[in-house]
């Protein structure tokens, strides 16, 4: 192997990302004004290179090296993928207009792939392995163009240069970059990205020179895929690893080589691929294991690669117990291992800088470590490797107090949360069969309204967050509304869409929930254990950023600030208080409520989900008591964190299904309790979602056109489904007849007693108008529905599983 580049050796400490959106969320803003038109490309352009050059010299401060290639040059605008998608100018054929002459993509056109264009839907987004981070999906067929196009890689390598920094490009790795793609719309049936192997890896050979003479002595290529079980079978997988690494190190001229495999482990890929004469391996070893002793010996000897240990937790918020972790590079170390520490993923999984946010409570601050204090880790942990422990002790003992302070601080253990989740009965998670309730509720007039009718209508539970609903809400934080007239400005927003659910017609309403934020942060700031932050944004796709919550103690309804007191009923009692027709109660589900906030780490998160249920079911036995009938707990979660191992999800299946029916069994039988799911790709998950054991499941179907029902057609699924027949993620308002048409196919996999009619999923980011529109037509495509099910007169419900009436 030759080099064009002096032979940079692998840096002590570096991470493998960093937050990209900016400690103010400049990146936002500045692609918001320029899709906005509000700014040029070339404000656009400065305004991110700005940012990039922060960043390194940020990194710099906080003890990286400047020249050492340590630190990544990881900027997408938009997404990590799609960026290596117009790097391999793997432009899409429903795109190729898109191109330029030379087949690549410029930044407009790349910007057309994440956001569609008006006759062009964008690329799929979806979640990044079990985080909440979603990525473009490529889309590859047997004849997409593949066109090295390395000019943004190129010119950010310059930019650093001409800074001072040698910085270390990252690409998505060929394996993963295909295995995260899905086929085009045209590809013949059976057609396999991965089919395609061969054709991409010269361009990356290409990229590869190029980078190398733009002066990056290394390039990051990402494999996370390797962590998870694929579709593809596991020597399909190994052969692609076998075939890709020899190929690209056989390139002359090239950069060294950091392979990262982040989010797990990789199992028997690691072994093709620390044996590709890679310079250097990375391995999460928070969410991996730590390799066994015949995977060390990988990384021993001459010519073996360099292990790059991902010892500081990339997507959590705690500090790290450094003295364990230094122990542990050790051992690696002893057995002869060249180590290096990094980051396990990415840090753009947490926010900028814990000193950010001086309104937390000091003594919980203390035990935080956000993207900069993991820098400050790692860099720790390096110089402790290789000076000794010496060199680190008051670190180390700074970091052992505070998890020690951790330990036996008020509000992290709670006794009495500590014994009722002890105390718990399986009796508690279990209610009466299916069929008994359902012969209850079938019975039951929900309020004095009467029994609900056949194909009942509902929505999903938000109504728009119109801009008057959210200053409101900001101007009550700021503490420019007292509190008396905010809650008085939410009761007439609540009254306003009852009023406009009752003329719809609608026949289960809703309060609409003007009252909430965000559906965890409300329930944060309402249950003690919890902290929120106020910079503490992480991003969720393109411009979009999230503030997760801390869960840092044991959580209960009561607690400094909380009176033990149902915090959800004064709204969705109110909103029942105005109308004869049954008002659903509206909650968020305890796994859905881990998935999107930062969890304490000190105890398995099976534990921490059973007292997040415990509350709820408290919550939900208030809204019971106060009249309200049916109770609909969300968990759109529950298949994010489901395991990249096949061999561990029916574990963490288990306890999620346990907790949800925790929550949710301390009722009545004619209490009807639904859930709510936003994902349609049901397969993996149809058996626990009928494991939840709710009355009615509300699910996102309409974009794939009711497919989700076949699964659970032969799953036997037999309770209540409410499969959405309005996408309601665009403006557009769907037609009367094409609902009916949904309604229709629903009605070939289901029974028509067990069919619901509604949305997607919730409203809050509608509009009115579109909303009226589209709830009018749901209301009356099922009005005929159901007179259709009704014909002819006698057995009117009684329509036969898979026949139509
Ligand atoms: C992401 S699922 C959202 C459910 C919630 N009840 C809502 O309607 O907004
Ligand atoms: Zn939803």
């Amino acid at each position: 192997m030759s080099t064009t580049t002096p032979a940079v050796p692998f840096p002590a400490a570096t991470i493998t990302g960093y937050p990209r959106i900016g400690r103010r969320r400049e990146l936002k803003q500045a692609l918001e004004a320029y899709w906005a038109g509000r700014s040029t490309r070339e404000e656009l352009e400065a305004a991110a290179g700005e940012l990039q050059l922060a960043t390194y010299r940020r990194l710099v401060e906080l003890g990286l090296g400047a020249q050492d290639a340590s630190l990544p040059a990881a900027f997408p605008l938009y997404d990590q993928v799609l960026d290596t998608t117009v790097a391999l100018g793997a432009v899409p054929s429903r795109f190729a207009d898109l191109a330029g002459a030379d087949g690549r993509l410029d930044l407009d056109g790349s910007f057309v792939l994440a956001r569609g264009d008006a006759g062009r839907a964008p690329l799929e987004l979806t979640k990044w392995f079990d985080t909440n981070y979603h990525y473009l999906v490529p889309e590859i067929g047997p004849g997409t163009p593949f066109t090295a196009s390395a000019g943004r890689l190129v010119a950010d390598v310059r930019r650093a240069a001409e800074n001072g920094f040698t910085v270390r490009p990252v690409l998505v790795g060929p394996v993963s970059f295909l295995l995260l793609a899905k086929a085009d719309d045209d590809a013949p049936a059976g057609f396999d990205p991965l089919q395609r192997l061969a054709d991409l890896l010269p361009v990356y050979a290409q990229l590869l020179g190029e980078l190398a003479a733009a002066g990056a002595p290394w390039v990051q290529l990402e494999e996370p895929a390797l962590v998870a079980d694929q579709d593809v079978p596991a020597a399909r997988l190994a052969a692609a690893v076998q075939e890709a690494y020899p190929a690209l190190t056989a390139v002359p001229g090239r950069p060294r080589l950091l392979v990262t495999t982040s989010y797990g482990s990789p199992g028997a890929l690691l072994r093709p691929l620390a044996r590709s004469g890679v310079e250097a391996v990375h391995l999460d070893l928070v969410k991996g294991a730590a390799p066994a002793p015949a995977e060390l010996a990988l990384f021993a000897g001459e010519g073996a690669p360099v292990l790059v240990a991902g010892a500081v937790d990339g997507r959590n918020v705690w500090r790290a117990d450094l003295a364990g972790r230094l122990g542990e590079l050790e051992d690696l170390a002893r057995a002869g291992a060249r180590v290096a520490v990094a980051s396990s993923t990415s840090l753009f999984h947490v926010p900028h800088d814990v000193a950010e946010e001086t309104r937390l409570h000091p003594l919980l601050r203390s035990w935080l470590a956000f993207a900069d204090q993991k820098v400050g880790e790692i860099v720790t942990l390096a110089r402790g490797l290789a000076a000794g422990r010496g060199a680190v002790a008051d670190r180390l003992a700074e970091a052992a107090a505070a998890r020690r302070s951790r330990e036996d601080a008020p509000g992290v253990r709670d006794a009495a949360v500590r014994e009722r989740a002890a105390s718990l009965t399986s009796a508690e998670i279990g209610r009466a069969p299916a069929a008994v309730r359902r012969a209850a509720q079938e019975g039951r007039s929900f309020t004095a309204s009467g029994p609900l009718p056949p194909l009942p209508t509902t929505t999903i539970g938000s109504f728009p967050q119109t801009a008057e609903v959210r200053a409101a809400r900001a101007r009550h934080r700021a503490g420019a509304l007292p509190d008396a007239e905010y809650e008085g400005f939410l009761r007439e927003e609540i009254e306003r869409v009852v009023r406009l659910q009752e003329e719809l017609g609608l026949d289960v309403l809703v309060h609409g929930e003007p009252e909430r934020n965000d559906m965890v942060q409300y329930f944060a700031e309402h249950l003690d254990g919890f902290a929120t932050t106020v910079h503490g944004w992480v991003q969720s796709y393109g411009s979009r950023c999230t503030r997760p919550s801390i869960l840092w103690g044991d959580v209960s309804r009561e607690g400094p600030g909380l009176r033990g007191e149902a915090f959800t009923v004064p709204w969705i009692g109110h909103a029942q208080s105005l109308t004869d027709r049954p008002v659903k109660g509206m909650l968020t589900g305890p796994v859905t409520i881990l998935a999107w906030s930062f969890v304490r780490d000190d105890q398995p998160l099976e534990q921490t989900a059973r007292q997040v249920a415990l509350a709820l079911r408290d919550e939900v036995a208030d809204l019971e008591a106060a009249g309200i009938g049916i109770i609909q707990v969300d968990e759109p979660a529950l298949r994010e964190l489901l395991p990249l191992r096949r061999a561990d999800q029916q574990a963490y299946l288990g306890w999620s299904v346990d907790a949800f029916r925790l929550a949710t069994s301390g009722v009545r039988d004619e209490t009807q309790i639904h859930t709510h799911l936003c994902y349609s790709e049901f397969g993996e998950v149809v058996g626990a979602i009928d494991g939840l054991d709710a009355d009615v499941t509300s699910i996102e179907a309409a974009r794939s056109r009711m497919e989700v029902l076949t699964d659970l057609e032969a799953a036997g699924f037999s309770r209540g489904i409410g499969p959405g027949v309005w996408d309601i993620h665009s403006p557009r308002v769907p037609g009367q007849e094409e609902i009916e048409q949904l309604l229709e196919r629903a009605l070939e996999h289901v029974p028509a007693r067990t069919l619901w009619v509604n949305p997607d999923c919730g409203l809050k980011t509608r509009g009115y108008e579109e909303t009226k529109a589209s709830l009018e037509h749901l209301v009356a495509a099922a009005r005929t529905a159901r007179e259709r099910v009704a014909q002819p007169a006698g057995p009117a419900l009684i329509v036969q599983h898979g026949s139509r009436p």
